[in-house]
């Protein structure tokens, strides 16, 4: 579990703010995989094990384990138990219900002996307001980082809605800052929205981005830290498919491992660019 100032500590230290993507899909991953009992896990181990000292969070989604029944959850259990103990661990489930069930949900993903599971964060959905937000928060020191302006095309048909004089997303974030400061709360921005940025940084000027759409879905490193980078950083860029689909053959951790140095690199770069090492 990182807290607010060991993820910047890290942050600094690793000269990178990457988060890997663990969306992990066996109709993707090498064919001499399959060979092993558990594929998807053998493929996550092996990914985790070349990109550790690259990158300062990972994010499994969880679409991608469900997707296979038993063998999947194993798989994310397992995985889960694997991640490194420095990293921020994110759980990509954007859950969203009434308090009862989110606090099963919380049970799910944050609480280790009775699920298997301990990660350090969930992402969630905030449509159904504080008393479904809570129940995450009420784990100490796990974080939630909460829907605003997705990477998603269909982004426009709520997201923009007006509603007074802001956006539904402005709003959103507004209202999220009154149930947790920037130690417990994250924010979801499309990195397809750089743009936006700015504007967010004014209802969120410390809490952390996590950033989602570099890589393949073409969003720009540059714009995202131009636009959206603090003096702690403040953002955490996730890329998923362009790390772990780098190869399919043979080579797939190497190949995993050169595209995240090529991201690391970027991120050193900016980072000292903005004055934060
Ligand atoms: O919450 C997310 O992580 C998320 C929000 C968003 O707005 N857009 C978005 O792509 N994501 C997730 O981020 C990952 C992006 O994967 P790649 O496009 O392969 O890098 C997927 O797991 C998406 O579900």
């Amino acid at each position: 579990m990182l807290s607010r100032e060991q993820l910047i500590a890290e942050i600094k230290k690793k000269k990178s703010f990457l988060c890997v993507g663990l969306d992990t899909d066996i109709d993707k991953i090498p064919e001499f995989l399959k060979a092993y009992p558990d594929p998807i896990f053998e493929f996550n181990k092996r990914i985790i094990d070349a990109t550790a000292d690259l990158c300062v969070a990972y994010k499994p989604n969880s679409a991608f384990y469900e997707a296979y029944g038993i063998k999947g959850l194993q798989a994310l259990i397992d995985t889960c138990k694997y991640l490194p103990k420095d990293t921020l661990n994110i759980i990509d489930a954007k859950r969203g219900d009434i308090g009862n069930t989110s606090d099963k949900y919380a049970r799910a993903f944050f609480d280790e002996a009775e699920s298997g599971m301990g990660f350090d964060a969930i992402t969630v959905t905030p449509y159904m307001g504080n008393d479904s937000v809570k129940p995450y928060l009420a784990y100490d020191g796990k974080w939630v980082i909460i829907l605003a302006l997705t990477s998603s095309v269909g982004s426009k048909d709520f997201q923009y809605l007006q509603t007074g004089d802001d956006f539904l997303y402005e709003a959103v974030i507004k209202k999220a800052n009154t149930w947790a400061g920037a130690d417990r709360i994250m924010y979801v921005v499309g990195a397809t929205k750089s743009t936006e940025f700015t504007n967010i940084r004014q209802y969120a000027p410390d809490n952390f981005l996590l950033v989602p759409g570099v890589g393949a879905q073409g969003g720009s490193l540059e714009d995202v830290c131009k636009y959206g980078m603090t003096k702690d950083c403040g953002l955490l860029v996730n890329a998923s498919r362009s790390i772990i689909y780098a190869s399919n053959g043979e080579d797939f951790a190497d190949a995993a491992r050169a595209e995240a140095l090529s991201l690391q690199r970027q991120m050193a770069e900016e980072l000292e660019k903005a004055g934060v090492i």
